[in-house]
């Protein structure tokens, strides 16, 4: 970090949503050369500040916002064009800009894509259409696009704002995004780096910012700061700096799945007692994320065969239509495109299974559907407490609160989650697993596909490791542990397990 004028100034910035404020009189510098993080519980403001700085929305008049240079942004969303190619995403600011001959040529304008990815140390094929690429690719796409966009004015440092671009990451990929980071700053411009994830922000930043209740806490040295008194800020009291790993006793087997192979899945047998809470977790590719999607009817050329409670489904039959009707419910990682209807209520997202339940005479009513909905916001402390706010402007976890009492209210006999606290505070993470567990001790089987390994030894009575699509190793009890996950998963994506291909009775595990 060096010293100089900030890059980034806020004053007195403050923005109000009906009355309620989402931002009240912060003030922030980001200084050169800074990677300066921005983290609060969910709905502490963070989106709403980036989209100030964004222009997006306006302050109230006493603000003052003051930039050094240029700002460029990546967004969780990364604003990709998935039809079009990698080279022409990664120019596509310059056709505003340049004049139209500097791109006409398409040889010309892939070859300087491949210089500059390469740059920044990606190798991507500047040919391949966005679409195509993994999620670890179409992110550090996006980044050295918004790094290019800050790198055209030399004397100004410029700012890189990174809005939780390591959500949708596996593990592998956020390793290679901090590089990215690091590239980028070493260029000289500063990063705002804005994350739910502790880890991640104590590695990754010189100092932080912490929002609560939209005021600044406090900024603070990360160094000299330390993840519990992070958390304190954060809070507002201190949690249990260790959570205890808590499982559920499981009962009969309720879920048969036998000779899934979907996607990269491979000849799956697993079976889940009632009540289980098992976890499915590899590297990006294994296969492992692919499971709940499977299990849903959710993705074509789907086959073998799923037995809840005794009845058997062919899985290539399996649409999500069924799925549902035989009582299994996803809660998608992907909440805002596969999990909710964005500009409908909080009230219609949450009740869209419930309909039935809420008809008099055949006819919706409308007394019982607020009714019902004021009882869910309330047992999963959705803010704000008002069911007719659209779905889509409520903050990341409080969308992820609906969409858990939406499945959790229809009490099905096998859920399956993909990712379920991406983009959830540290406090409504642990709530979430409180209702998972206390949701399996209901007698639900869980299904959860995770590369949050400390979250697989929080609540999973069971851990089944997934290399090249098939299931490669399975750990329970004591042997789930961070560290046990995480040497398995890599042990076996180098090419075989210490616990591969052990013999398994019936083929099942
Ligand atoms: N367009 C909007 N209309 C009404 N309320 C809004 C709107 N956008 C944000 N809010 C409210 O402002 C508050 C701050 O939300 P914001 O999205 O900035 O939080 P956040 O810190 O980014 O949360 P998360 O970590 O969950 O993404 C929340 O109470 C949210 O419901």
């Amino acid at each position: 970090m060096t010293s100089g004028a900030p890059v980034l100034s806020l004053r007195h910035v403050s923005r109000r949503f009906n009355g309620v404020p989402a931002l009240d009189d912060v003030s922030l510098d980001v200084l050169p050369g800074e990677v300066h993080g921005l983290i609060g519980e969910n709905g502490s403001g963070k989106s709403t500040l980036i989209k100030v700085l964004a222009g997006y929305y306006t302050p109230e008049p006493a603000a003052e916002v003051r930039i050094n240079g240029e700002i460029s942004f990546v967004h969780q969303n990364l604003a990709l064009i998935g039809d079009l190619t990698v080279a022409e995403n990664l120019w596509m600011h310059a056709f505003t800009r340049a004049p139209l001959t500097a791109l006409t040529s398409g040889r010309r304008m892939r070859e300087r894509a491949r210089t500059t990815l390469l740059r920044y140390g990606v190798d991507l094929d500047p040919a391949a259409t966005v679409g195509s690429l993994n999620p670890t690719d179409r992110a550090r796409l996006a980044i050295v696009r918004a790094g290019e966009q800050i790198r055209r004015l030399d004397d100004a440092p410029g700012l890189l704002v990174l809005d939780e671009p390591t959500v949708f990451l596996p593990r592998e990929g956020v390793e290679a995004l901090f590089q990215l980071v690091s590239e980028v700053v070493g260029r000289g411009a500063s990063v705002l780096f804005v994350s739910h994830d502790l880890d991640e922000v104590c590695s990754l930043t010189d100092r932080v910012t912490v929002l609560r209740d939209g005021r600044k806490q406090a900024t603070v040295s990360t160094r000299d700061t330390g993840k519990p008194r992070l958390i304190e800020l954060i809070t507002g009291h201190t949690l249990d700096a260790a959570p205890r790993r808590e499982t559920t006793a499981a009962g009969d087997v309720a879920v048969r799945v036998e000779g899934l192979c979907s996607g990269r899945l491979r000849d799956v047998h697993v079976s889940l007692r009632r009540g289980e809470i098992v976890g499915f977790t590899g590297l990006i590719g294994s296969g492992a994320e692919e499971l709940p999607y499977a299990l849903f009817g959710a993705t074509g050329r789907t086959s073998g065969k799923i037995v809840l409670n005794g009845r058997g489904q062919a899985l290539e039959r399996l649409t999500p239509a069924e799925a549902v009707r035989r009582g299994i419910g996803l809660i998608p990682a992907d909440r805002a495109g596969q999990g909710s209807a964005g500009s409908l209520s909080v009230l219609d997202n949450l009740l869209l299974l419930a309909l039935d339940r809420c008809r008099k005479r055949g006819v919706l009513h409308p007394r019982t559907m607020r009714d019902k909905a004021r009882r869910l916001i309330d047992a999963f402390d959705v803010r704000p407490r008002d069911p007719l706010v659209p779905y889509q402007t409520l903050s990341g976890g409080n969308q992820q609160k609906v969409l858990l009492a939406k499945w959790f209210d229809a009490d099905p006999a096998l859920l399956l989650l993909d990712e379920p606290t991406q983009g959830v505070d540290i406090g409504a993470r642990e709530e979430i697993f409180r209702l998972l567990r206390r949701q399996a001790r209901a007698g639900t089987c869980v299904v959860l596909a995770t590369t949050d390994y400390e979250q697989l030894e929080l609540v999973a009575d069971r851990v089944l490791i997934v290399s090249g699509g098939r299931v490669v190793a399975e750990l329970t009890g004591d042997e789930i542990t961070k560290t046990r996950i995480a040497h398995e998963v890599y042990v076996s994506g180098e090419g075989g397990s210490p616990t591969a291909g052990q013999p398994r009775q019936g083929g099942q595990l």
